[in-house]
Protein backbone atom coordinates (compact mmCIF):
# COMPACT_ATOMS: atom_id res chain seq x y z
CA UNK A 1 0.00 0.00 0.00
CA UNK A 2 3.14 2.36 0.76
CA UNK A 3 3.56 2.77 -2.66
CA UNK A 4 0.68 2.83 -4.37
CA UNK A 5 -0.71 5.94 -5.29
CA UNK A 6 -4.82 7.13 -6.47
CA UNK A 7 -4.17 8.74 -10.16
CA UNK A 8 -7.30 11.15 -10.43
CA UNK A 9 -7.16 11.50 -14.20
CA UNK A 10 -9.41 14.71 -15.72
CA UNK A 11 -10.12 13.59 -19.56
CA UNK A 12 -9.51 15.86 -22.40
CA UNK A 13 -12.98 16.43 -23.50
CA UNK A 14 -14.68 19.33 -24.90
CA UNK A 15 -15.09 20.54 -21.13
CA UNK A 16 -11.30 21.23 -21.42
CA UNK A 17 -11.69 22.52 -25.54
CA UNK A 18 -14.69 24.32 -25.34
CA UNK A 19 -12.99 26.88 -22.62
CA UNK A 20 -13.50 30.80 -22.66
CA UNK A 21 -10.39 30.43 -21.24
CA UNK A 22 -6.81 29.83 -22.42
CA UNK A 23 -6.47 26.30 -22.57
CA UNK A 24 -3.49 26.49 -19.61
CA UNK A 25 -5.46 28.70 -17.52
CA UNK A 26 -8.51 26.44 -17.10
CA UNK A 27 -5.64 23.19 -16.46
CA UNK A 28 -4.15 25.75 -13.80
CA UNK A 29 -7.64 26.08 -11.95
CA UNK A 30 -7.85 22.51 -12.54
CA UNK A 31 -4.22 21.90 -10.84
CA UNK A 32 -5.08 24.77 -8.01
CA UNK A 33 -8.13 22.49 -7.21
CA UNK A 34 -6.03 19.21 -7.52
CA UNK A 35 -3.90 20.87 -5.13
CA UNK A 36 -6.75 22.13 -2.87
CA UNK A 37 -7.78 18.54 -2.56
CA UNK A 38 -4.51 17.50 -1.18
CA UNK A 39 -2.96 15.82 -4.32
CA UNK A 40 0.76 15.72 -3.66
CA UNK A 41 1.40 15.94 -7.36
CA UNK A 42 -0.20 16.83 -10.97
CA UNK A 43 0.49 16.51 -14.43
CA UNK A 44 -0.71 17.31 -17.85
CA UNK A 45 0.18 16.17 -20.83
CA UNK A 46 -2.14 15.44 -24.53
CA UNK A 47 -3.49 12.22 -25.52
CA UNK A 48 -4.81 11.92 -29.05
CA UNK A 49 -4.42 15.84 -29.42
CA UNK A 50 -6.45 16.03 -26.33
CA UNK A 51 -5.43 17.40 -23.14
CA UNK A 52 -5.33 15.33 -20.01
CA UNK A 53 -4.47 16.23 -16.45
CA UNK A 54 -3.79 13.89 -13.54
CA UNK A 55 -3.11 14.13 -10.04
CA UNK A 56 -1.78 12.43 -7.12
CA UNK A 57 -2.73 11.18 -3.55
CA UNK A 58 -1.09 8.48 -1.46
CA UNK A 59 -3.25 5.36 -1.03
CA UNK A 60 -2.55 4.95 2.31
CA UNK A 61 -4.30 8.46 3.14
CA UNK A 62 -7.77 8.32 0.97
CA UNK A 63 -10.60 6.50 0.63
CA UNK A 64 -12.30 5.71 -2.73
CA UNK A 65 -15.28 7.84 -1.36
CA UNK A 66 -12.95 10.60 -1.20
CA UNK A 67 -12.01 10.43 -4.54
CA UNK A 68 -15.52 10.64 -5.33
CA UNK A 69 -15.90 13.57 -3.33
CA UNK A 70 -13.07 15.15 -5.07
CA UNK A 71 -14.13 13.93 -8.74
CA UNK A 72 -17.54 16.00 -7.87
CA UNK A 73 -16.21 18.78 -6.92
CA UNK A 74 -13.47 19.33 -9.85
CA UNK A 75 -16.85 18.87 -11.77
CA UNK A 76 -18.84 21.44 -9.79
CA UNK A 77 -15.65 23.69 -10.63
CA UNK A 78 -16.01 22.84 -14.49
CA UNK A 79 -19.67 23.34 -14.65
CA UNK A 80 -19.78 26.89 -12.31
CA UNK A 81 -17.37 28.08 -15.60
CA UNK A 82 -20.50 27.37 -18.11
CA UNK A 83 -18.67 24.27 -19.35
CA UNK A 84 -20.48 20.55 -19.67
CA UNK A 85 -18.84 18.13 -16.90
CA UNK A 86 -15.90 16.81 -17.90
CA UNK A 87 -14.75 12.63 -16.89
CA UNK A 88 -12.99 11.95 -14.46
CA UNK A 89 -11.42 8.50 -13.70
CA UNK A 90 -9.35 7.50 -11.10
CA UNK A 91 -6.65 4.24 -10.92
CA UNK A 92 -4.04 2.81 -8.81
CA UNK A 93 -0.60 3.18 -9.76
CA UNK A 94 2.41 1.50 -8.65
CA UNK A 95 5.27 3.54 -7.86
CA UNK A 96 6.39 7.72 -7.47
CA UNK A 97 8.07 7.89 -11.17
CA UNK A 98 5.56 10.54 -11.79
CA UNK A 99 6.90 12.39 -8.55
CA UNK A 100 10.36 13.11 -10.56
CA UNK A 101 9.59 12.82 -13.97
CA UNK A 102 8.15 16.53 -14.82
CA UNK A 103 12.50 17.53 -14.02
CA UNK A 104 12.94 16.72 -17.26
CA UNK A 105 11.44 19.46 -18.23
CA UNK A 106 12.23 22.36 -16.15
CA UNK A 107 15.46 24.10 -16.79
CA UNK A 108 17.77 27.33 -15.41
CA UNK A 109 15.42 30.46 -16.78
CA UNK A 110 15.61 34.25 -16.63
CA UNK A 111 12.53 35.83 -15.20
CA UNK A 112 12.19 39.46 -14.92
CA UNK A 113 15.49 41.63 -15.30
CA UNK A 114 17.31 40.50 -12.44
CA UNK A 115 16.27 37.14 -11.96
CA UNK A 116 18.09 33.76 -12.58
CA UNK A 117 15.91 30.48 -11.21
CA UNK A 118 18.01 27.63 -11.17
CA UNK A 119 16.99 23.79 -10.56
CA UNK A 120 19.26 22.58 -7.94
CA UNK A 121 19.91 18.96 -9.34
CA UNK A 122 21.35 20.79 -12.57
CA UNK A 123 25.37 21.98 -12.80
CA UNK A 124 25.83 25.26 -11.51
CA UNK A 125 25.28 27.74 -14.14
CA UNK A 126 27.84 30.01 -15.42
CA UNK A 127 28.32 33.18 -13.41
CA UNK A 128 25.73 35.57 -14.67
CA UNK A 129 24.66 39.59 -13.59
CA UNK A 130 21.58 38.12 -12.20
CA UNK A 131 20.18 37.45 -9.07
CA UNK A 132 20.52 33.50 -8.82
CA UNK A 133 17.92 31.91 -7.21
CA UNK A 134 18.45 28.46 -6.29
CA UNK A 135 14.81 25.63 -6.20
CA UNK A 136 13.90 22.37 -4.90
CA UNK A 137 10.46 22.65 -4.81
CA UNK A 138 9.69 18.93 -3.81
CA UNK A 139 6.03 18.84 -3.87
CA UNK A 140 5.54 22.56 -3.31
CA UNK A 141 4.23 25.30 -5.44
CA UNK A 142 6.91 27.82 -6.82
CA UNK A 143 9.53 26.44 -9.34
CA UNK A 144 9.37 30.66 -11.13
CA UNK A 145 8.12 28.99 -14.45
CA UNK A 146 3.77 30.13 -13.30
CA UNK A 147 3.11 33.44 -14.85
CA UNK A 148 1.42 34.16 -11.47
CA UNK A 149 5.02 33.35 -9.69
CA UNK A 150 6.78 35.34 -12.86
CA UNK A 151 4.49 38.58 -12.34
CA UNK A 152 4.94 38.67 -8.72
CA UNK A 153 9.13 38.97 -9.12
CA UNK A 154 8.59 41.36 -11.81
CA UNK A 155 6.71 43.16 -9.23
CA UNK A 156 9.11 42.76 -6.72
CA UNK A 157 11.84 43.99 -9.36
CA UNK A 158 10.04 47.33 -9.74
CA UNK A 159 9.08 47.86 -6.06
CA UNK A 160 13.00 47.73 -5.06
CA UNK A 161 13.77 49.71 -8.24
CA UNK A 162 12.83 52.73 -6.65
CA UNK A 163 15.39 54.59 -4.19
CA UNK A 164 13.05 54.80 -1.48
CA UNK A 165 13.86 51.33 -0.01
CA UNK A 166 17.60 51.85 0.11
CA UNK A 167 18.52 51.71 3.66
CA UNK A 168 15.21 51.27 4.61
CA UNK A 169 15.96 47.77 6.08
CA UNK A 170 12.97 46.48 5.04
CA UNK A 171 10.62 43.89 6.97
CA UNK A 172 8.09 41.48 4.33
CA UNK A 173 5.63 39.26 4.84
CA UNK A 174 5.60 36.29 2.24
CA UNK A 175 1.65 34.67 2.82
CA UNK A 176 1.53 31.48 0.75
CA UNK A 177 5.15 30.97 0.52
CA UNK A 178 5.46 27.72 -1.44
CA UNK A 179 9.38 27.09 -1.92
CA UNK A 180 9.77 30.74 -0.72
CA UNK A 181 11.05 31.85 -4.14
CA UNK A 182 9.43 35.28 -3.25
CA UNK A 183 10.66 35.38 0.42
CA UNK A 184 14.52 34.87 -1.26
CA UNK A 185 13.64 36.88 -4.33
CA UNK A 186 13.41 40.01 -1.99
CA UNK A 187 16.02 39.39 0.10
CA UNK A 188 17.91 39.21 -2.96
CA UNK A 189 16.74 42.71 -3.96
CA UNK A 190 17.45 44.26 -0.31
CA UNK A 191 14.85 43.16 2.06
CA UNK A 192 16.34 42.64 5.16
CA UNK A 193 14.26 39.90 6.87
CA UNK A 194 11.13 37.69 5.20
CA UNK A 195 8.73 36.07 7.80
CA UNK A 196 7.03 33.41 4.77
CA UNK A 197 3.83 31.48 5.80
CA UNK A 198 2.14 28.40 4.45
CA UNK A 199 -0.70 26.55 5.39
CA UNK A 200 0.70 22.96 2.96
CA UNK A 201 3.85 21.61 5.53
CA UNK A 202 5.05 19.61 2.45
CA UNK A 203 5.32 23.65 1.58
CA UNK A 204 7.18 24.65 4.83
CA UNK A 205 9.84 21.98 4.50
CA UNK A 206 10.11 22.77 0.71
CA UNK A 207 10.98 26.44 1.37
CA UNK A 208 13.72 25.39 4.30
CA UNK A 209 15.23 23.11 2.12
CA UNK A 210 15.23 26.31 -0.38
CA UNK A 211 16.89 28.70 2.63
CA UNK A 212 19.76 26.53 2.72
CA UNK A 213 20.53 26.19 -0.38
CA UNK A 214 20.34 29.73 -0.99
CA UNK A 215 22.65 30.17 2.32
CA UNK A 216 20.14 32.03 3.86
CA UNK A 217 19.70 32.00 7.54
CA UNK A 218 16.39 31.48 9.82
CA UNK A 219 17.11 35.22 10.69
CA UNK A 220 16.80 36.28 7.31
CA UNK A 221 13.76 34.00 6.78
CA UNK A 222 11.72 32.52 8.84
CA UNK A 223 9.06 30.18 7.94
CA UNK A 224 6.17 28.83 9.53
CA UNK A 225 2.98 26.66 9.35
CA UNK A 226 0.02 28.54 8.90
CA UNK A 227 -1.47 31.95 7.33
CA UNK A 228 -1.87 35.60 8.28
CA UNK A 229 -3.09 34.76 12.12
CA UNK A 230 0.00 33.21 12.78
CA UNK A 231 2.05 35.98 11.41
CA UNK A 232 0.02 38.29 13.19
CA UNK A 233 1.02 36.71 16.54
CA UNK A 234 4.27 36.47 15.48
CA UNK A 235 5.20 40.02 14.43
CA UNK A 236 4.55 43.02 17.01
CA UNK A 237 6.50 44.86 14.45
CA UNK A 238 4.55 45.50 11.18
CA UNK A 239 6.26 44.60 7.97
CA UNK A 240 7.13 47.31 5.73
CA UNK A 241 5.59 45.30 2.44
CA UNK A 242 3.87 41.62 2.12
CA UNK A 243 3.73 39.50 -1.00
CA UNK A 244 0.37 37.18 -1.39
CA UNK A 245 0.06 34.94 -4.25
CA UNK A 246 -2.66 32.79 -3.67
CA UNK A 247 -6.02 32.42 -5.61
CA UNK A 248 -8.46 35.57 -5.57
CA UNK A 249 -11.17 33.72 -2.96
CA UNK A 250 -8.48 32.71 -0.40
CA UNK A 251 -6.94 36.46 -0.87
CA UNK A 252 -10.33 38.23 -0.46
CA UNK A 253 -10.69 36.10 3.20
CA UNK A 254 -7.18 37.39 3.98
CA UNK A 255 -7.53 41.10 2.98
CA UNK A 256 -9.47 41.58 6.37
CA UNK A 257 -6.69 40.21 8.74
CA UNK A 258 -3.98 41.62 6.64
CA UNK A 259 -4.76 44.90 7.99
CA UNK A 260 -3.24 44.19 11.42
CA UNK A 261 0.38 42.85 9.50
CA UNK A 262 0.87 46.05 7.83
CA UNK A 263 1.30 49.92 8.50
CA UNK A 264 0.22 52.80 6.77
CA UNK A 265 2.60 53.45 3.69
CA UNK A 266 3.46 49.28 3.70
CA UNK A 267 3.21 47.91 0.09
CA UNK A 268 1.63 44.75 -1.72
CA UNK A 269 1.69 42.06 -4.39
CA UNK A 270 -1.45 40.15 -4.43
CA UNK A 271 -1.32 37.48 -7.29
CA UNK A 272 -3.12 34.34 -7.97
CA UNK A 273 -5.92 36.68 -9.51
CA UNK A 274 -7.80 35.69 -12.97
CA UNK A 275 -8.48 39.48 -14.66
CA UNK A 276 -11.82 38.89 -14.53
CA UNK A 277 -11.56 38.66 -10.67
CA UNK A 278 -9.51 41.93 -10.50
CA UNK A 279 -12.14 44.36 -9.91
CA UNK A 280 -13.71 42.69 -7.04
CA UNK A 281 -10.24 42.08 -5.40
CA UNK A 282 -9.28 45.37 -5.88
CA UNK A 283 -12.83 46.97 -4.02
CA UNK A 284 -12.29 44.83 -1.48
CA UNK A 285 -8.67 46.19 -0.74
CA UNK A 286 -9.65 49.71 -0.93
CA UNK A 287 -12.65 48.84 1.10
CA UNK A 288 -10.09 47.74 3.87
CA UNK A 289 -7.81 51.34 3.60
CA UNK A 290 -5.58 49.87 0.37
CA UNK A 291 -4.79 52.32 -2.81
CA UNK A 292 -4.37 50.04 -5.76
CA UNK A 293 -1.97 51.60 -8.05
CA UNK A 294 -0.74 49.03 -10.37
CA UNK A 295 -2.46 46.02 -12.27
CA UNK A 296 -0.96 43.78 -14.83
CA UNK A 297 -1.31 40.90 -16.50
CA UNK A 298 -0.10 37.85 -18.40
CA UNK A 299 -2.32 35.45 -19.79
CA UNK A 300 -5.63 34.93 -17.83
CA UNK A 301 -3.68 36.19 -14.25
CA UNK A 302 -3.53 39.52 -13.46
CA UNK A 303 -1.31 40.68 -10.16
CA UNK A 304 -2.63 44.10 -8.23
CA UNK A 305 -0.05 46.23 -6.28
CA UNK A 306 -1.39 48.30 -3.55
CA UNK A 307 -0.27 50.85 -0.65
CA UNK A 308 -1.81 50.85 2.53
CA UNK A 309 -3.22 54.25 2.89
CA UNK A 310 -6.13 54.25 5.65
C1 LIG B 1 0.32 29.66 -5.88
S1 LIG B 1 1.24 29.04 -4.56
C2 LIG B 1 2.46 30.36 -4.42
C3 LIG B 1 3.84 29.86 -4.09
C4 LIG B 1 4.92 30.91 -4.22
N1 LIG B 1 4.71 31.99 -3.28
C5 LIG B 1 4.97 31.46 -5.64
O1 LIG B 1 4.67 32.65 -5.81
O2 LIG B 1 5.31 30.72 -6.57
C6 LIG B 1 0.15 29.37 -3.22
C7 LIG B 1 0.62 28.81 -1.89
O3 LIG B 1 -0.28 29.30 -0.90
C8 LIG B 1 -0.53 28.28 0.05
N2 LIG B 1 -1.82 28.62 0.69
C9 LIG B 1 -3.08 28.33 0.27
N3 LIG B 1 -3.99 28.90 1.09
C10 LIG B 1 -3.29 29.57 2.04
C11 LIG B 1 -3.65 30.38 3.17
N4 LIG B 1 -4.92 30.60 3.50
N5 LIG B 1 -2.67 30.94 3.91
C12 LIG B 1 -1.36 30.72 3.61
N6 LIG B 1 -0.96 29.95 2.58
C13 LIG B 1 -1.90 29.39 1.80
C14 LIG B 1 -0.50 26.99 -0.76
O4 LIG B 1 -0.20 25.89 0.06
C15 LIG B 1 0.60 27.29 -1.79
O5 LIG B 1 1.86 26.85 -1.35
Amino acid sequence: MKDQWWEIEIQGSRALEDSAFEESTLEDLIFWELQAAGCLGTASFHRDGRPVICGYLPRVQVQEADIQAIAQELNQTIQALGLPPAPVRWSIVMQEDWANSWKDYWHTQPVGERFLIHPQWLPEPPHSERLLIRLDPGMAFGTGTHATTQLCLEALEEQYRSADHEGRQERVADIGCGTGILAIAALLLGAKQVFGVDTDPLAVEAAKACRRLNHLSPQQFSVQLGSVPELVAANRTPVDGLCCNILAEVILRLIPEMTSLVQPQSWAIFSGILQRQAQTVAIALEAQGWQVNQSKHRGDWCVLQATYQP
